[in-house]
C-alpha cells in the first residue's frame, strides 16, 4: 500500500483510542456511522461539483477529503482500507466490460 495511506491507517487506528475533543477523527467515530456517512456524501458531492467545475487543484482536494472520510467510515466499520486496495489488486487484467458481462450472465 502506498506509504501514506498505510500511516494514515495507522493514525486512524489510534485515533479509536483519543480524546474527541483533541481529534477530529475521535470526534467523527464518537459521533457515530450516520454522521460518518454524512460526511462521506458531502465530499463525494462536493468532489463531482469540483470536477464539473474543472479546477484542477479544487478536484484534487476534494478527492482526498473523499478518500480521508471514506477511510474513517471502513475504520469505523472494523475494516481496513487495505482491503479495498487488494479488491483493486484483484481487479488488475480483469477488464470492467468482461467482468460486467459475466455478471449479468
Ligand atoms: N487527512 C485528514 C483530513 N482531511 C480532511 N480533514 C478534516 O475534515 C474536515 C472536512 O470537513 P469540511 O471540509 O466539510 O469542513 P468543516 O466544515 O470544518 O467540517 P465539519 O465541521 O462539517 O465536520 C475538516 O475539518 C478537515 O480538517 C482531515 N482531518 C484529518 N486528516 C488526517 O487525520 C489525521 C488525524 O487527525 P486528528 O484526528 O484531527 O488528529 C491528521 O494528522 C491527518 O493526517
Amino acid at each position: 500500500m502506498s506509504d501514506v495511506l498505510e500511516k494514515l491507517s495507522q493514525v486512524l487506528e489510534e485515533r479509536k483510542g483519543a480524546d474527541p475533543d483533541k481529534s477530529y477523527v475521535a470526534k467523527l467515530y464518537s459521533k457515530g456511522l450516520d454522521s460518518i456517512l454524512k460526511k462521506v456524501g458531502e465530499e463525494a458531492t462536493e468532489t463531482v461539483i469540483a470536477a464539473k467545475g474543472g479546477n484542477r487543484e479544487e478536484i484534487v482536494y476534494e478527492t482526498a477529503d473523499l478518500w480521508f472520510h471514506s477511510m474513517v467510515m471502513l475504520k469505523h466499520l472494523g475494516l481496513e482500507p487495505e482491503q479495498v486496495l487488494m479488491e483493486l489488486q484483484r481487479r488488475f487484467g480483469l477488464s470492467g466490460l468482461e467482468e460486467k458481462e459475466n455478471r449479468e450472465k
